[in-house]
């Protein structure tokens, strides 16, 4: 299911490729936690390293038998709302979460506990959130006959479930041509041709994001406030770590005070998980309160050139396209990066919340013809996202989505499949 893969420069007998993959479902749970090692200060001078800081553990918030449980997030800061335009570009406030307490361990254990229920499973998550426009969409099939009537009722479905103009028409035209290919009777048949033509229509968003290709791999990593780039980037970076990548990363948000911090708890995740004991993964974090971005950008990137990184994730502060001052600022952190190393960045990741509808699509747009994206992740699909949004993705914009987000924990972030997407909006 999972084809995240990590290559690395070591001969691979099997096929002549220099290159192995490894996958998240590889990662083998961890069960002796110990500190990330701290890398060697080889860093130029304005760097500011954050050496992980003692910040406290998150407290087990949610039961489960999954070993990764322990690297939950803390209970979860509030999410944000969707952005939508604004009518002036006035930077947004940079909302921070905050860490829960850690809760008192109780004085004894209680005589009866209850078993913990099985955490659902991630496509359930997905399913669930999914549900409102699912049934919607699966409800059309339950008509008794095949005509007109069932197309108006499914072109509306597919409209409200965010596909937009375009993909709507695609994925009918389509489909009535199957239907009539394949000569069906039954609805619940259309259906099962609509997972088809919609899976095909997804398809070419199915990319899996390779890292190890260069010295350092630099991501830059995009948004609109409250998307989940900083969780994206954390659960991220966790899975790197676990593939035994040497991480540094860059809190270009330099404005918001939590910024660092946000990153150094999921770096401390990442420590308490015993990644340190499997390997030589370690993960570092440049900042500069107050500082300019693309200087700690550009800082960051030298230093993970210096100290040998194999991937460098560069966290930008949140900002609308339509605040063109700051659209402006993440096309300098872009050019600054290409001078501190040519060829990067080799990723520009726009993280999208999958609850904003058709505002998506428009902040593909955006910021595609800004910065030129490389990739997408889709976060928030276990929320009351509709999905189609994706088709209209596919349609107008083919950026591959390297990742999904279906829930705050670690292993909420999934990667993307577009058979199980289709299926899942059609459940
Ligand atoms: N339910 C759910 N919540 C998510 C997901 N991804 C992120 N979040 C939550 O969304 C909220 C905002 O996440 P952040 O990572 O801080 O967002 P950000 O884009 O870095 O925010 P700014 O830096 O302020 O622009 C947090 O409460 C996250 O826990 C997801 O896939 N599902």
């Amino acid at each position: 299911m999972f084809s995240f893969f990590k290559k690395k420069p070591t001969p691979d007998a099997d096929n002549g490729s220099v290159f192995t993959e490894v996958g998240f479902a590889d990662l083998a749970p961890k069960t002796a936690p110990a500190p990330v090692v701290a890398p060697a200060p080889a860093a130029p001078e304005p760097v500011v390293p954050v050496i992980h800081e003692p910040l406290a553990p998150a407290p087990e918030v949610s039961p489960s038998s999954s070993t990764l449980e322990v690297l939950a997030p803390v209970a979860a800061p509030e999410p944000l709302a969707p952005v939508a335009a604004p009518a002036a570009p006035v930077p947004q406030p940079m909302p921070v979460p905050e860490q829960a307490a850690p809760v008192a361990a109780p004085p004894a254990p209680a005589p009866e506990v209850a078993a913990p229920a099985p955490r659902a499973g991630w496509l359930q998550r997905l399913r669930d959130g999914l549900r409102k426009t699912g049934s919607s969409l699966a409800s059309v099939f339950s008509r008794t006959k095949i005509d007109d009537a069932l197309f108006e009722e499914l072109e509306e479905a597919l409209l409200m479930a965010d596909a937009g103009v375009k993909a709507t028409e695609f994925l009918l035209e389509t489909l009535k041509q199957r239907v009539r290919e394949a000569r069906c009777t039954e609805p619940q048949a259309v259906k099962g041709l609509l997972i088809e033509v919609l899976t095909e229509l997804l398809l070419p968003l199915e990319r899996s994001l390779e890292v190890g290709r260069h010295n350092p791999t630099v991501m830059m990593v995009v948004g609109v406030n409250g998307a989940g780039k900083t969780t994206s980037i954390g659960k991220l970076t966790r899975h790197l770590l676990e593939a035994e990548q040497k991480v540094l990363m860059a809190a270009a948000d330099t404005f918001r005070a939590a910024a660092r911090e946000q990153l150094a708890v999921w770096a401390q995740r990442a420590d308490g998980s015993g990644v340190q004991a499997q390997g030589a993964g370690w993960v570092d974090i440049v900042s500069q309160q107050g500082g300019d971005p693309a200087a700690v950008t550009f800082d960051a990137v030298n230093a993970g050139r210096a100290r040998g990184c194999d991937v460098v994730i560069a966290d930008t502060a949140g900002r609308l396209p339509t605040q063109l001052h700051l659209m402006e600022e993440l096309k300098k952190i872009k050019r600054v990066i290409t001078k501190a190393q040519p060829d990067a960045p080799h990723e520009v990741l726009l993280v999208v919340d999958g609850n904003t509808g058709q505002n998506a699509l428009t902040q593909v747009r955006a910021f595609d013809d800004a910065l030129g994206l490389t990739g997408l992740i889709v976060t928030k699909l276990d929320g009351t996202a509709k999905g189609g949004v994706l088709a209209a993705i596919a349609r107008e914009r083919p950026i591959p989505v390297y990742f999904i987000g279906v829930g705050e924990k670690l292993e909420d972030l999934q990667t993307f499949s577009a058979r199980e997407f289709a299926q899942a909006l059609l459940s």
